[in-house]
C-alpha cells in the first residue's frame, strides 16, 4: 500500500472558534486526517510541525516546513507527502519548497477557505484529495502541487485572490493542461532564509521614497516592489530605488495588479522602463509574495541578480 506523510502546520483547516468567536488554529494533525476519513488503498502518517495560522509564520518556520518535507522525502518507501497549511501564505512556503524540490514524488499542499467547525468545512474533502494525489504516480515529476477543491495546479505563479471564494487560488499551471513539461527548479541547495531582510513597498498615488529608504537603513538585502499596472511607480518612489541600487540593494519590479506580465513599457520618470534603466529586476509573472520568495532564497544561497533576473525574468 503507498505511504503519504501528511505534514500538519495549521491554518484554517485546523481551526476551530475560540470564545471571542475568532477562528484559531486548535486541531492536530491525526485530527485533519480522522476528520477527512480513510483513503481507500493508502497508508497515512502524521507529523506535527506547527500549528500556526498562516499569516504569523515567521521566515524560520517557513525553513521548519521545507526541512520537514525533505526529511519526510528521506524514506524511500513514501509515495508522496501532503502539507496542511493556511491560505493566506500558502503561495510563499509552497514556492519556497518548490524552488529546492528535485526528487519526482509529489509536495501536495492544501488547506480550508472555512474552519474544521463550520457547517461549509471544506478541510476534509480538500486533504482527502489532497493524499490520493501524492500517492498518485500520475503526478510525479510535477514538482510542488496545490490541491483545492478539485483543482491541482503548480504552485509557481499561484496567488491568493479571494478571501472567500471555495476555490480562491489562480496563477498556477492547471495539471491537467501541463502535457508532461517538467517544472525547473532553481535551486540545487537551499540555504535558511531566516536571517535575510526583504521587504515589499507598495506604490500608489503620491508614493514618495519613504519607505524604500527606511527598507535599506533596516538592513533589506532586497526590496519588492509591488508596483502598478504593469509594473510602474512614483518618480519619488524611482528616486529612492536608485538609491537603494546605489547601495547593493537588489530590486524587483512585481504588480499589485492580479493577472498579466510585468513590462518595462512605460517611462517618465517612475515607469518600468525607467526602473530597469536604473539596474532594477522584473518579475514578469509572480506577485510581491512570490517575488519576494525568491530573492530571500536566492540572496540566502549566494546567487546573484544576473540569475536572479533571469528566475524572474521568465
Ligand atoms: N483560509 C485560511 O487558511 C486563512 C488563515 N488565516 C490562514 O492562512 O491560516
Amino acid at each position: 500500500m503507498p505511504e503519504v506523510i501528511v505534514l500538519a502546520t495549521g491554518g484554517t483547516i485546523a481551526s476551530r472558534h475560540d470564545d471571542s468567536g475568532a477562528a484559531v488554529p486548535a486541531d492536530a494533525g491525526a485530527t485533519l486526517v480522522r476528520t477527512a476519513g480513510a483513503v481507500p488503498g493508502i497508508d497515512v502518517t502524521v507529523r506535527d510541525v506547527t500549528a500556526t495560522d498562516s499569516s504569523a509564520l515567521t521566515l524560520d518556520q517557513l525553513d521548519e516546513i521545507r526541512a520537514a518535507v525533505t526529511d519526510a522525502l528521506g524514506d524511500p518507501d513514501v509515495a508522496g507527502v501532503v502539507v496542511t497549511h493556511g491560505t493566506d501564505t500558502m503561495e510563499e512556503t509552497s514556492l519556497l519548497v518548490d524552488l529546492t524540490h528535485a526528487d519526482p514524488r509529489p509536495v501536495v499542499f492544501t488547506g480550508a477557505q472555512h474552519p474544521a467547525d463550520s457547517p461549509a468545512a471544506d478541510g476534509p474533502a480538500n486533504l482527502a484529495e489532497a493524499i490520493a494525489v501524492a500517492a498518485d504516480p500520475a503526478y510525479r515529476g510535477l514538482g510542488v502541487l496545490l490541491s483545492f477543491a478539485g483543482q491541482v495546479q503548480t504552485v509557481r505563479g499561484l496567488a491568493k485572490l479571494s478571501t472567500v471564494a471555495p476555490q480562491p487560488f489562480a496563477g498556477g499551471l492547471p495539471v491537467a493542461e501541463l502535457e508532461g513539461t517538467a517544472p525547473h527548479r532553481l535551486l540545487t541547495k537551499h540555504a535558511p532564509i531566516g536571517d535575510v531582510r526583504v521587504d515589499v513597498v507598495a506604490s500608489y498615488p503620491g508614493a514618495d521614497g519613504a519607505l524604500v529608504d527606511a527598507a535599506v537603513a533596516a538592513g533589506a538585502r532586497g526590496i519588492v516592489l509591488a508596483g502598478t499596472g504593469s509594473g510602474n511607480t512614483t518618480v519619488a518612489l524611482a528616486e529612492a530605488v536608485r538609491r537603494a541600487l546605489d547601495a547593493g540593494v537588489v530590486v524587483v519590479v512585481s504588480t499589485r495588479i492580479a493577472s498579466g506580465p510585468v513590462d518595462a513599457a512605460y517611462g517618465g520618470g517612475g515607469g518600468a522602463a525607467d526602473l530597469v534603466a536604473a539596474g532594477a529586476l522584473l518579475s514578469r509573472r509572480l506577485r510581491p509574495g512570490q517575488a519576494r520568495i525568491v530573492l530571500l532564497a536566492l540572496l540566502a544561497a549566494g546567487v546573484g541578480p544576473r540569475w536572479i533576473g533571469a528566475y524572474l525574468g521568465r
